[in-house]
């Protein structure tokens, strides 16, 4: 099990940044080539990204690439770097069809082979950054066997939508979120919630890693070290939901015993989908 809870922005043209954000231990480090980088920086970003990558610092955190969107004239350039340079998955911003992941697909393809990397082994995740992206989302999570996770992106989504992000529940994201969650689980891929953008603001970040966690979604894009711990804390099952999965896990394996169905447990009822969450939790604090 590969676990995706965090998944940092680390802006491309900040030589700083990238060769020291593996200190964080986010589980995966997203290097950026897209809206954190000017348009005067696309170049020498291309080239910090591709030295930090040879560079290969970031042992078992994952290394992610955002690439330009594919109807700009730098993703090309911005791909031949991070395929060449070993980036494990490629993220594709404001992903609005399959046609377009099918087109990274195969240039993915070719840069593996002409520079002698495994077929396949170079992964992709979508962002969802529109309407036209959430209306497709179900077929584009599917579309493709290097698809690991897909993530909903708030803020250009917002700006789409022509409305706003307000605080409390969010009315204003549950369609988009519970749409690529779907999409998501029915790929039997990952899905990150959206990045938020007030460092500062410790309250509002945990609300929404609340919502995001309640709803099912694996983690979220950050876009600051201090928001990680904050996050992988929310993730970890505490010692009493841990005590509890293992008494369900002991009531089931007696129910077995006694060739029961169903028992219960102080008065509730153990079923097995009660024992598969109950698993789940044992396999997240395992890896947490
Ligand atoms: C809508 C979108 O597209 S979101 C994605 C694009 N945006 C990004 O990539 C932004 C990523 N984040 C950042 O660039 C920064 O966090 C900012 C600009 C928001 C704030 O930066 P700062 O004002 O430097 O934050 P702050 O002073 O709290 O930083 C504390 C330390 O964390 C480091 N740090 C902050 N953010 C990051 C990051 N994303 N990655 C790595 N290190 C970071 C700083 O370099 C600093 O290190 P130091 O103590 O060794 O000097
Ligand atoms: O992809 C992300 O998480 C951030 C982003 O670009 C957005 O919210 O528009
Ligand atoms: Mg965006």
């Amino acid at each position: 099990m590969k676990l995706r809870r965090s998944m940092m922005f680390v802006p491309g043209d900040n030589a700083g940044m990238l060769s020291n954000s593996y200190i964080y231990l986010p589980d995966s480090v997203m290097f950026d080539l897209e809206d954190a980088v000017s348009i005067a920086e696309k170049d020498t970003a291309r080239l910090l990204v591709y030295n930090t990558l040879k560079a290969k610092i970031y042992g078992d955190i994952e290394t992610v690439v955002r690439i330009n969107g594919v109807d700009t004239p730098f993703w090309e350039a911005d791909l031949e770097m991070a395929v060449r340079g070993g980036a494990e998955v490629i993220r594709l911003p404001k992903t609005e069809n399959v046609n377009e992941v099918k087109e990274l697909e195969i240039k993915i393809g070719k840069i593996e082979k002409e520079c002698g990397r495994e077929f396949g082994s170079t992964k992709i995740i979508t962002a969802i950054e529109s309407a036209s992206g959430v209306v497709n989302a179900v077929e584009i999570a599917a579309c493709s066997s290097r698809m690991v996770a897909i993530a909903l992106a708030g803020f250009d989504y917002l700006v789409d939508m022509q409305t706003e992000r307000s605080s409390g529940t969010e009315p204003e994201l549950f369609f988009a979120r519970a749409t690529v969650l779907h999409a998501a689980r029915a790929a039997k891929i990952d899905a990150f919630d959206v990045a938020y953008g007030n460092v500062n603001d410790e309250e509002g970040f945990m609300r929404e890693v609340n919502i995001a966690k309640n709803l099912g979604f694996n983690g979220k894009s950050l876009i600051h070290p201090r928001q990680i711990e904050l996050l992988h804390k929310a993730y970890k099952p505490t010692q009493p939901e841990l005590d509890h999965a293992k008494k369900v896990i002991e009531a089931a394996k007696t129910a077995e015993e006694k060739g029961l169905g169903v028992v219960s447990l102080n008065g509730k009822m153990i079923d097995p989908p009660v024992i598969q969450a109950a698993q789940r939790v044992i396999l997240l604090a395992d890896y947490s």
